[in-house]
């Protein structure tokens, strides 16, 4: 829960902050886009930030980004206002679908961003990082999606930014890149920098970032670490294979809050195991093959985020 901050505190912990979002609002007619958001990203934190269709993470990105204003609300990145960080070189953006020019090669094309920015990284390092030396001289429109997204992971990094920004980056990459991607990654943020991202792969959030910001409906509806946000949807899901089920037995078992029988296998849902699986076996001797796993980051994200608009 976030403290009430008086007017000097605030402004302190917004000096310190990578990024700092306050009251943030941003309506396009009815639809409460970003609608109240308050946002406080520490130097060297790697975030997630997910949610369904429309929940408001572009618009809450562009903000960041200084390409759309807010309403209401405020926004500083490093202490500066998003225009002055992007000046500066702070702030490093790959967003989605973030146009190339077709008759430049990818070199060409970080070397122009480079020449844009005051201290910018060698070119060269660049493109080693995002994987993409073996295609320096390919024109852009002679790429997959996979490799133009790499192109502009390239161009977000060449002013080597403290903060980068990052809109689905891995949409269009296959599995294998995807993981070259993410590599690539831990290199930037083992030097302590700081990376935001947008996803709708749980899997990446689970995996690479220290903090997951879950939006719905323009609003943070969960915000902490992977485990944290797993724990506020309780629980476990008890898994066996159980040829003498039957469905009005399973259905009365203990402490289940729902239950699949197809054909002898049987999946529990349960927010005491314990109390289940005793049942379970006491119930049906001839179990076996029997598994207990947490719900994942997934279970979290599916109950928070289809909630009934009641908060
Ligand atoms: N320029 C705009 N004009 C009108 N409505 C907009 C505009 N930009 C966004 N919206 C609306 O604001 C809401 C939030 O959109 P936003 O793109 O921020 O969501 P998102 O979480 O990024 O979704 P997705 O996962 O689909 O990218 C949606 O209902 C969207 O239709």
């Amino acid at each position: 829960m976030e403290k009430t901050q008086t007017r000097h505190g605030d402004a302190g912990v917004a000096a310190g902050a990578a990024v700092h979002l306050r009251g943030l609002r941003k309506h396009y007619g009815d639809v409460h886009a970003v609608d109240g958001v308050d946002l406080t990203i520490a130097p060297g934190e790697v975030v997630a930030l997910l949610g369904p269709n429309g929940a408001g993470k572009s618009t809450t990105v562009d903000m960041i980004l200084g390409l759309t204003k807010p309403d209401s609300g405020s926004v500083t990145v490093f202490g500066a206002t998003p225009d002055e960080a992007v000046a500066q070189g702070a702030i490093g953006a790959m967003l989605q679908g973030g146009a190339l020019l077709d008759d430049l090669t990818v070199r060409e094309t970080v070397t122009m961003i480079a020449s844009l920015h005051r201290k910018p990284m060698p070119v060269d390092a660049a493109l080693r990082s995002a994987g993409i030396e073996d295609i320096a001289g390919r024109r852009a429109n002679k790429l997959s999606g996979g490799q133009k997204q790499r192109v502009r992971y390239a161009v977000a990094l060449v002013s080597d930014p403290d903060l980068l920004v990052l809109d689905e980056p891995t949409a269009a990459m296959d599995v294998g890149t995807r993981r070259e991607f993410w590599k690539s990654m831990y290199t930037y943020t083992d030097s302590g920098r700081t990376v935001l991202f947008a996803t709708h792969y749980l899997e990446e959030a689970e995996e690479f970032a220290d903090r997951v910001v879950l939006m719905r409906g323009g609003k943070i509806v969960a915000d902490g670490s992977v485990a944290e946000v797993r724990a506020l949807q309780g629980g476990r899901t008890v898994r066996a294979v159980v040829p003498s089920a039957t469905e009005p037995v399973i259905a009365a078992l203990p402490a289940i809050t729902g239950y699949e029988l197809r054909a002898d296998r049987v999946s529990l849902s349960s927010n005491d195991s314990d109390a289940t699986l005793r049942a379970l076996l006491a119930r049906f001797p001839d179990a076996r093959d029997i598994e207990v796993t947490a719900v994942g980051l997934e279970g979290a994200f599916l109950s928070l985020t289809s909630e009934e608009d009641n908060r």
